[in-house]
C-alpha cells in the first residue's frame, strides 16, 4: 500500500461506483460474534483496514475466520473462544476504537477483559467514561494498569437502568452488547439511534436477543441465557455514499453510487438538495450530480441521528467552498473536527473557524475554547497543494479538494483513507480521476 497520491485535478468525476457494508456496523457485527455459540455469516463486508484490525483481534481470541476473496463474505466461528482464553491484548488497538466494545462479550464469556490504548480518528478527546460507567453499572470492576484497563465481573453482569448523558453511538453499543446476556431487563435512556445501531439490533435479534426500541431514545433489553449465530447482509455505508456525493458536487461531476440507500441518507439528501445538488434514487442506488450553474450556501449543524451526521461534515465542507455566498457549519458532535480546514485555506478556500456556536442552538462546546464553527465563503477556485491526511474523512476531503483544484497536488498519508474507503484507487479509476501512486 502506498502512502501518497499525486493528483492532476480540474476534471469532473463521472461514472459508477459501489458501496458495501458500513464500517460503523461491520466492525460491531464482528464483535457480536464473540457472544455467539455458533458460526456466524456476515455479508457485504468491505475491504477496509478496520475490518482487518478487528479480524486480527477476534483471531487472537480464538475466533476462526474464513473469508472469500472478493465477494465480501466472512464466516466467523467463535466456538473456540473459551479454549483460547486470551484476556490481555498486549498490542495497541491499531487505528480502531472498536476493541472497547469487546468488554461485555469477554466478561460474559471469560469473566475478564482488557482495554488497550484505543485508536480512531483524532477529532476530539474521545473519552470512554460513558463506557466505563455503563460497564460498572452492570457489575464490572475496572482496574487501571500500566498498559491499559483490566475488567472483571466477580458477581456476574446484571441488568441495569442506564441514562446516557449524551446519545453516544459507542456507549449505546456497549450497553446492547453487554445487556443481551446480562441477568434481567435493562432500560437504556438517551440512546443513540443511528441506522448502524438499528442494524446491530437486527443482528442481535437474529442471534436470539430480545430488544425493543421505544420512542424518545429508550431501548429495553431482556437478557437471555444463550445467543446463537446469524446470517446478515450489512447495511451499506451511508458515510462513504455521502462522501462520493460531495465529490460529485465539488468537481462538477456525476456519480452513481450503487448500494446507496435513501432512508439512512435522508438527512444528507435534504442538505444536498438545499445546496442545489441533484439526485435520483432507484432500487439499486442513488445518482448524485452537479446540475451546472451556481450552488447555494447553507447553514447546518452536525448532530446525532436523525440529524446531519458529523462524518459527512468534512467532505461537505469541500463542496461548500464551491457554493455561492456564506455557509455556516456548526460541529456539535466532536470538539476538534474543523482543524482540517487549515490546509483547504492554504489551497485557496475562504474558511474561518470560530469558538462560538454559530447558526444554530448552543452545544456542549459553546463555552469551551474549541474552534467548532466554520464560516465558508464561496465559490473560490482551489489551487493545487501539498497536503497530509489528518484523519479518515479529512483525508477523503483533501483528495476531493485536489481533484477539484487546477494543477498537480500531492496528498500524503493516504493509507488512513483505507480505514473507511475500500478499493479507493479502483473507484477513482472508475470515475476518470487523473492521479498517480508514486
Ligand atoms: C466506529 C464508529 O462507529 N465510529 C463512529 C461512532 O464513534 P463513537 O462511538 O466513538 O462516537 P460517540 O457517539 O461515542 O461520540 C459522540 C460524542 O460523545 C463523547 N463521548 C463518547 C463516549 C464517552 O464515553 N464519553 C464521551 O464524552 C465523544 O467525545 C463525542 O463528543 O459514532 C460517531 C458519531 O456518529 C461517528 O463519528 C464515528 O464514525
Ligand atoms: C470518526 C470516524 O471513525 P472512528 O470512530 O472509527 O474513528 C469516522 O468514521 O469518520
Amino acid at each position: 500500500m502506498t502512502s501518497s497520491l499525486v493528483v492532476d485535478g480540474g476534471s469532473p468525476l463521472v461514472g459508477d461506483i459501489e458501496v458495501r457494508g458500513a464500517k460503523n456496523l461491520v466492525s460491531k457485527a464482528m464483535v457480536a460474534v464473540m457472544l455467539a455459540e455458533e458460526r456466524c455469516r456476515l455479508r457485504g463486508v468491505p475491504e477496509i483496514s478496520d475490518v482487518q484490525i478487528v479480524s486480527g483481534l477476534l483471531e487472537l481470541h480464538g475466533v476462526v475466520i474464513d473469508s472469500t476473496d472478493r465477494d465480501g463474505e466472512l464466516v466467523l466461528d467463535p466456538t473456540n473462544v473459551e479454549q483460547a482464553h486470551i484476556a490481555d491484548i498486549d498490542t495497541h488497538a491499531g487505528s480502531s476504537r472498536v476493541p472497547v466494545l469487546l468488554c461485555g462479550p469477554l466478561l460474559h464469556r471469560l469473566g475478564e477483559a482488557f482495554i488497550p490504548d484505543l485508536g480512531g480518528c483524532r477529532i476530539g478527546e474521545r473519552p470512554i467514561n460513558y463506557h466505563l460507567d455503563v460497564l460498572r453499572t452492570f457489575g464490572a470492576v475496572v482496574e487501571k494498569r500500566q498498559d491499559g484497563l483490566r475488567l472483571t465481573a466477580p458477581n456476574g453482569l446484571h441488568a441495569a437502568d442506564i441514562h446516557l448523558p449524551y446519545p453516544s453511538v459507542g456507549a449505546t453499543e456497549q450497553v446492547l452488547l453487554t445487556a443481551v446476556r446480562a441477568i434481567g431487563r435493562t432500560t437504556l435512556r438517551g440512546a443513540a439511534i443511528e441506522p448502524e445501531i438499528m442494524d446491530l439490533i437486527a443482528i442481535l435479534q437474529k442471534m436470539g436477543a430480545i430488544i425493543s426500541v421505544q420512542t424518545d431514545r429508550v431501548i429495553l433489553i431482556e437478557g437471555v441465557d444463550r445467543l446463537g449465530g446469524f446470517d446478515h447482509l450489512a447495511i451499506p455505508d451511508r458515510i462513504e455514499a455521502g462522501s462520493w456525493a460531495c465529490a460529485a458536487l465539488a468537481t462538477r461531476g456525476d456519480i452513481y453510487v450503487r448500494g446507496a440507500q435513501q432512508l439512512p441518507m435522508m438527512p444528507f439528501l435534504n442538505v444536498f438538495r438545499r445546496i442545489g445538488g441533484k439526485f435520483e434514487i432507484d432500487d439499486d442506488g442513488i445518482r448524485f450530480w452537479h446540475p451546472g450553474g451556481t450552488l447555494n450556501s447553507i447553514a447546518i449543524e452536525t448532530d446525532v441521528h436523525p440529524g446531519f451526521m458529523t462524518d459527512w461534515q468534512q467532505p461537505l465542507v469541500v463542496a461548500l467552498t464551491q457554493t455561492a455566498g456564506l455557509s455556516i457549519v456548526h460541529e456539535t458532535v466532536y470538539e476538534n473536527r474543523l482543524g482540517f480546514t487549515d490546509a483547504l485555506v492554504d489551497a485557496g478556500a475562504h474558511i474561518q473557524t470560530f469558538r462560538e456556536c454559530l447558526g444554530g442552538s448552543p452545544c456542549r462546546f459553546g463555552r469551551a475554547n474549541y474552534q467548532h464553527s466554520a464560516v465558508i465563503s464561496g465559490p473560490t477556485p482551489l489551487q493545487a497543494a501539498e497536503i497530509t491526511v489528518p484523519d479518515l474523512r479529512g483525508g477523503f476531503s483533501y483528495v476531493i479538494a485536489a481533484l477539484a483544484a487546477q494543477g498537480r497536488s500531492t496528498v500524503h498519508g493516504i493509507d488512513l483513507i483505507h480505514r473507511g474507503y475500500e478499493r479507493f484507487s479502483e473507484k477513482l479509476d472508475n470515475l476518470g480521476a487523473v492521479y498517480k501512486l508514486p
